[in-house]
C-alpha cells in the first residue's frame, strides 16, 4: 500500500506546477478575484489522521458543496417527504439550468442543481426568519467541522445577491408551481449565504467524515445521521454531485463527490477517508479542473475507487 502522506505531498507539488488551471467563476464578481494558482488538499483517514498538502488551511467559498449539508439538515427535518419537492435523478444539465423545471412541473431533478438546492433551503426555512435558518446551517457546519470559527463571507454573499439573476428566475419559477413556500427573497437570501460559507480543506474534510463512516464521526463519536441515510447521501453525490459532469467524475475518480464553483470538492471514500480539495479554476461544467485531476491521481494510487482497487 503506498504511503498516503507521500502521495498527498506529491499530488500537491504536482498540482502547484501544472499550467492548465481552468477558469475561475466569473459570474459571481467576488469569486473572479480568487488566485487561480491556489491548490489545497486534506485527507482524513478512519483513525482521524490528517494528511495535507498546499493551501489546505486557507478558507475558500464552499458554494455548492454546502448543498450536501443542507440536504442532510432537510432530511433530518422532513425525512422522505423531501422527495415530493425534489427528485433523485441526474439532470444531465448545467447546475443553473431552467428548462427541465417547465417540463417537470417545478420539481427539480435532484437536490444538488441550483433549483433543487433552493427547494431544500426552502424546507429548512419553513416559516422561520432567514437569520434563524442561516444560523442553524452555520452552527451545523461548525459542529460537523468541530470549529466555531467557521463563518460566512458576506462580500461573496452580497456579490451573488446583486448578480444572482438566474437563481432569482429559478426561485420565482418554482414559486409559481407552489414548490417554494417562503417569500422568494427569503429563500434566495439563505441560499446565497450558505453558499458563501468559507472553509478550508481541513475543515471541509472534517465536516464530511460522518459520510465516510456510516453517519457517525468516529473520533468524536457524534452520530449525525443513520447508516442508511449516509449511504443514500453518498449515492446522490455519486450520481448528481457534479451536475452534467457527474458521469465523467464517476468514470475518472470513482467516488461520491460534491463540487462547488469556488473550486472545492468534497469526496468520500466509504469506510476509509474524507477528502477535500480546492483549486479555483473550473472546467466547462463548473467543476474544479485540477481538483478532479488530483482526486483521480489519489484514488488511482491508493486503490480507493468504490468500483474496485
Ligand atoms: N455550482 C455552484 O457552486 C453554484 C453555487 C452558486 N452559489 C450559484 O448559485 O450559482
Amino acid at each position: 500500500m503506498p504511503d498516503l502522506k507521500t502521495v498527498v505531498a506529491e499530488i500537491a507539488a504536482e498540482m502547484k506546477e501544472r499550467p492548465d488551471r481552468g477558469e475561475v467563476a466569473k459570474y459571481i464578481p467576488e469569486l473572479a478575484r480568487v488566485d487561480p494558482n491556489a491548490f489545497g488538499i486534506a485527507v482524513i483517514d478512519a483513525e482521524g489522521k490528517v494528511f495535507t498538502g498546499g493551501d489546505a488551511d486557507t478558507p475558500f467559498s464552499i458554494q455548492s458543496v454546502s448543498k450536501v449539508f443542507t440536504l442532510t439538515l432537510a432530511l433530518g427535518k422532513v425525512g422522505d417527504r423531501l422527495w415530493r419537492r425534489v427528485g433523485k435523478e441526474p439532470s444531465g444539465s448545467p447546475f443553473n439550468s431552467i428548462v427541465q423545471l417547465e417540463r417537470e412541473q417545478g420539481v427539480p431533478r435532484n437536490p444538488f442543481i441550483n433549483a433543487g438546492a433552493l427547494a431544500v433551503t426552502d424546507v429548512i426555512l419553513s416559516g422561520h426568519q432567514p437569520r434563524e435558518a442561516l444560523g442553524e446551517i452555520l452552527r451545523f457546519m461548525q459542529f460537523l467541522a468541530d470549529d466555531v470559527s467557521i463563518s460566512i463571507d458576506h462580500g461573496i454573499a452580497g456579490s451573488e445577491q446583486r448578480w444572482g439573476f438566474r437563481n432569482a428566475a429559478l426561485a420565482n419559477y418554482m414559486r409559481s408551481f407552489g414548490n417554494l413556500e417562503n417569500p422568494v427573497d427569503f429563500t434566495l437570501g439563505v441560499y446565497f449565504h450558505h453558499c458563501a460559507i468559507a472553509m478550508s480543506c481541513i475543515q471541509l474534510a472534517t465536516a464530511g467524515r460522518f459520510l465516510a463512516h456510516g453517519g457517525r464521526n468516529p473520533t468524536t463519536g457524534h452520530s449525525v445521521v443513520s447508516l442508511d441515510r449516509a449511504r443514500r447521501i453518498n449515492a446522490l453525490m455519486l450520481t448528481c454531485g457534479h451536475y452534467d459532469g457527474s458521469g465523467e467524475f464517476a468514470y475518472r475518480v470513482g467516488l461520491p463527490g460534491k463540487s462547488g464553483v469556488g473550486g472545492g470538492i468534497l469526496a468520500i471514500v466509504p469506510d476509509k477517508a474524507s477528502i477535500a480539495v480546492w483549486a479555483p479554476g473550473l472546467d466547462a461544467a463548473g467543476n474544479s479542473h485540477l481538483g478532479r485531476i488530483a482526486l483521480e491521481i489519489l484514488t488511482r494510487r491508493m486503490g480507493w475507487s468504490i468500483f474496485g482497487a
